[in-house]
């Protein structure tokens, strides 16, 4: 037999599609029967004004808000059947705009903190697997610029090594989807450059959603760009094609 693998002939998977996504607040419709489809390797930036649906839309995916309507595959699950912990098992990782470590903790006790249960250097059952943990703990942190920090009270990073922190606590659980919301708010320039190098080699490996304000840190990183308002899609597609949308610019950009 000289049959091609299954997969060269199959139409093309996306990673998340989202199809007629609509959540209703007291009749007011947050997000409005909403689809877009995100690659695998792509790195997807959700952009619009206030209130437009951008963290509504994570909420959903990420189970902490249930759908009213629509689907939201990822792989073959789908999410809007699942509780949230259920989701990340399944590898969708969400960050939060602020930090969320644990501030009194080294770097490296934040990161081992976050390595999946079952799989901690104090669950190990010998020294190989602690040598594996230690390992892998080494390298996240030198991914996301924190090797000489793994001994530092995290209190004392500066803001943005705490997000990069936060990333290497996500990252470590290996999802193949990542959430990011508003990554380099408060960020350096020099830690904004960083920070789209480290989103870079993130995807090498899964995809990335990022919801952002800063324009050029859009244009930076982008591979794709769906403008949001109102809960539905305005426009979508390269960054160069929705700033010179006249929509978008009219009510996002333009202000
Ligand atoms: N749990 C909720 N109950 C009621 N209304 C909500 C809830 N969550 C969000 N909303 C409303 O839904 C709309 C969309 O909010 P959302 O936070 O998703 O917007 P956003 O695009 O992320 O805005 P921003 O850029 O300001 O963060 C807003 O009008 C908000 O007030």
């Amino acid at each position: 037999m000289n049959a091609l693998p299954a997969t060269e002939h199959a139409p093309k998977e996306f990673v998340l599609e989202v199809e007629a996504l609509t959540v209703s607040f007291d009749g007011f419709k947050a997000v409005d029967d909403l689809s877009f489809y995100v690659d695998e390797n792509e790195i997807r930036v959700i952009i619009g004004p206030n209130g437009a649906g951008k963290t509504t839309v994570l909420d959903l995916i990420c189970g902490r808000t249930k759908a009213s309507h629509g689907s939201i595959r990822f792989r073959d699950r789908e999410l809007t059947r699942m509780k949230e912990h259920e989701i990340v098992h399944a590898g969708v990782g969400r960050k939060f705009q602020n930090p969320t470590i644990y501030e009194e903790l080294t770097v490296f006790e934040n990161l081992e903190l976050s390595i999946p249960r079952g799989r901690t250097v104090f669950g190990a059952l010998g020294f190989r697997r602690d040598q594996a943990v230690l390992d892998r703990i080494e390298e996240i942190a030198e991914f996301v610029f924190l090797k000489d920090h793994l001994k530092t009270p995290s209190a004392i990073l500066s803001h943005g090594q705490k997000q990069w922190l936060e990333i290497g606590m996500l990252l470590i659980q290996d999802p193949s989807l990542m959430m990011l919301d508003e990554p380099v708010a408060g960020m350096s320039v020099g830690e904004r450059v960083k920070t789209a190098e480290l989103l870079n080699n993130i995807i090498k490996d899964r995809s990335v959603i990022v919801i952002e304000h800063d324009m050029k840190f859009v244009e930076d990183i982008a591979h794709r760009v769906t403008v949001l308002h109102q809960g539905k899609v305005l426009s979508e597609g390269s960054m160069e094609h929705v700033k010179n949308d006249p929509k978008v610019v009219e009510v996002y950009l333009g202000h």
